[in-house]
């Protein structure tokens, strides 16, 4: 399938992100010089992807519908939007569902407690059936949408994170449904949009959760550690704003040698620690703050707060 309309409902923060990147994918497709469109989007794909060498990356859309709520929000996206391509924002009683159906594939990414009303308004069941609707709302389970739309609706979960916005985002996609006759296509569609922003990798949705407190989250937790190693770096004299790009880049650095080189944290952390210096001294310190279970148990604590996410319809 190409050339095909997706439609963003909720598109807020992360809805955003993810029509970013994938706006400044296909501006890099364009300007590449690469012979032909599917090898060029094979090379943009990162490591990490679930994608194979069979599958097919160029199914990206190429008409877009951004549904939001308030018209200053539509105002602000249209100014965001200014230079993307083929791009509608609209607002108001009955848009989500004249998105829809105009749509090939939908996006739910409003908050989770609105995905019902959402989906039960009066023709949304006629204007989704048959089509790949993409849930990246946290808590929500599929078992649950496919309660509010038709049988032959494919409701399948993302989630993805804000870095999505730089195409270095980590997205994770529940399995489709083994026995989709258009499964070749959809789980193309989805690697295709997906992996333009970043990696992205399936995984069973038992594992949501946890995915949506590591990854989802996951950028808030790294700023705070980022934010303290700065507020140290300030404590000591550096001026502010090199100490946070110092942070900024070591963190980004000590990462992509776990992710480029695959060498175990551990490792690395090893190798950076002189028998009697400085670093030991600052790692025992770290340890006396008990840094490893607060951080494993803020993951805990978010996953567990995800897994109650959508489960109630208050607002
Ligand atoms: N933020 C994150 O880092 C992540 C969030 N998620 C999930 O993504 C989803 C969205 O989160 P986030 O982007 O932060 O939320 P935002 O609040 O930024 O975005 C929600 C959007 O929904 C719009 N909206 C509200 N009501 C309606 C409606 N009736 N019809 C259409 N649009 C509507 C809002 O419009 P308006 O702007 O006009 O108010 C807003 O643009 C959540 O379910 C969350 O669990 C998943 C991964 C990461
Ligand atoms: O805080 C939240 O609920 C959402 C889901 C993951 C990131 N933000």
């Amino acid at each position: 399938m190409s050339g095909y309309t997706l439609a963003v409902i909720g598109c807020g923060t992360m809805g955003v992100a993810i029509l970013s990147g994938v706006f400044d994918s296909q501006r890099q497709i364009l300007s590449s010089n690469a012979a032909s469109l599917s090898s060029s989007v094979a090379s943009l794909s990162k490591p990490g992807t679930t994608a194979t060498d069979e599958d097919d990356l160029t199914q990206l859309p190429s008409r877009f519908i951004a549904c939001v709520n308030r018209t200053e929000s539509v105002r602000r996206l249209r100014k965001t939007f200014a230079n993307a391509p083929d791009v509608d924002v609209v607002a108001g009683a009955g848009e989500n569902v004249k998105a829809a159906q105009k749509a090939d594939v939908v996006i739910l990414a409003c908050k989770p407690n609105m995905v019902k009303d959402i989906l039960e308004e009066d023709g949304m069941r006629d204007a989704v059936d048959g089509k790949l609707v993409i849930s990246i709302c946290a808590g929500l389970r599929i078992q649950q949408m496919r309660e509010w739309v038709t049988p032959g609706t494919k409701v399948v979960r993302a989630m993805p994170n804000t870095p999505c916005k730089i195409r270095e985002g980590m997205t994770i996609l529940s399995p489709l449904p083994p026995n989709l006759p258009t499964l070749a296509l959809d789980r193309s569609i989805l690697l295709s949009i997906f992996s333009a922003v970043g990696k992205c990798r399936f995984l069973d949705e038992k594992h949501f959760d946890a995915c949506t407190a590591l990854a989802g989250s996951g950028p808030a937790f790294a700023c705070v550690f980022l934010e303290a190693m700065a507020d140290g770096g300030v404590m000591m004299g550096l001026p502010r704003t090199e100490a946070l790009e110092l942070a900024a880049q070591t963190m980004q650095g000590a990462a992509r040698m776990v992710m480029q080189s695959g060498m175990h944290p551990a490792a690395i952390k090893d190798s950076v620690t002189t028998p009697g210096g400085c670093t030991i001294a600052g790692l025992l310190n770290l340890e006396d703050g008990k840094v490893r279970s607060t951080v494993a148990r803020t993951i805990q604590a978010a996953a567990e707060h995800a897994s109650g996410l959508g489960q109630t319809t208050k607002k």
